[in-house]
């Protein structure tokens, strides 16, 4: 028989007790905890940052973490890589102007199931395995996103427009399907699809359905998952605060180009919009949700109103 290494009073063996770090780490979520709880939180969770599987579990257990502790994660998702490759193997190209898919009828049939069955229901899967009660819904569930054909001004000729086909713009959103889920303890997921008018379908960009569902739900925050640091300047370097004007000036010397046009458009509208904080993480990241709201670090780029 072996008997236990003796440990004297003074010096008690801690080598089974988690690290330190780990428990300031949970210790320092608890303002955090108490200043989101009950509030609402939308994460835009993009396509090019859930093409991990390690990282889309951490993602799904982040968004249940979140509401067992009491604050209303919704999430919207986007699936701009997962498009294309469902368009490749059709053998059609997918093409951008200014961040927005030029969506022809067979696009528009191929976003529909990409986004609306595989993306979404991939997600809702993820955060049921992790614990949650998640439910998928596109914008015509509840009637809750009206759109129409987006007119979209040449940035150089503001004169000239250019014809994206499908793409929608959205005319208003009516969250009341969110928030009756929400209430119930449920976690939507929602698929940037609008109808219109006659009942047609429009691809909308998922940046814009985040930020305008922030505005609508009054949201506390509204973080945006991507596959790059945050917002980056000429030379690469991070910016990790960026008020109006200085986004005035990146828009204009070109600093900012392709998906990340609607992201910055859609994140600045809900900042001026009165969603108190705008960030634009790295969600390369792992459990970078969880760090970005539970944690003092600091992550990305935050938008400000001003
Ligand atoms: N100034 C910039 N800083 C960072 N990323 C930029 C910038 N300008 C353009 N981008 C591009 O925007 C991309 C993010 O937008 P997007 O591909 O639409 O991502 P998501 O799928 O997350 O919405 C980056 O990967 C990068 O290629
Ligand atoms: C009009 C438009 O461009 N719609 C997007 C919708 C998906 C999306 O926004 O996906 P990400 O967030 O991954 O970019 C598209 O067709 O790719």
């Amino acid at each position: 028989m072996t008997t236990p290494a003796a440990s004297s009073p003074s010096t008690p063996d801690l080598s089974h007790v988690p690290s330190r770090d780990k428990a300031e780490i949970l210790a320092q979520a608890l303002p955090y905890i108490r200043k989101y709880h009950g509030k609402t939180l939308v994460i835009k969770y993009g396509g090019n940052a859930m093409t991990d599987p390690a990282l889309q579990a951490d993602f799904a257990e982040d968004i249940v973490l979140l509401k067992l502790v009491g604050m209303n994660p919704i999430v919207v998702h986007g699936g701009g890589p997962q498009i294309d490759e469902a368009l490749n193997r059709l053998g059609k190209k997918g093409t951008f102007i200014q961040g927005m898919r030029v969506t022809d009828e067979e696009t528009m049939e191929v976003v529909e199931w990409v986004l609306g069955g595989e993306v979404q229901q991939d997600i809702v899967g993820l955060i049921n395995a992790a614990g949650g009660k998640a439910v998928g819904l596109t914008g015509r569930d509840g009637a809750m996103i009206r759109a129409r054909k987006m007119r979209l001004a040449d940035r150089d000729d503001p004169s000239k427009e250019h014809d994206v086909g499908q793409v929608g713009e959205i005319e208003s959103i009516d969250p009341s399907v969110v928030k009756a889920l929400q209430d119930d303890a449920f976690i939507p997921v929602i698929s940037p699809i609008g109808f219109g008018e006659h009942n047609e379908s429009y691809n909308i960009n998922a940046d814009l359905v985040a930020s305008k569902l922030a505005e609508v739900l009054k949201a506390e925050k509204l973080v945006m998952l991507t596959n790059i640091k945050g917002v980056l300047d000429k030379s690469g370097e991070l910016l990790t605060d960026l008020s109006a004007r200085r986004i005035d000036e990146l828009f204009a010397d070109g600093t900012i180009s392709g998906g990340m046009l609607p992201k910055i458009a859609g994140a600045l509208d809900a900042a001026k919009s009165g969603v108190n904080a705008v960030h634009i993480v790295d969600g390369r990241v792992p459990h970078v949700l969880l760090l970005e709201i539970l944690t003092d670090q600091a992550f990305g780029t935050m938008i400000r109103a001003r």
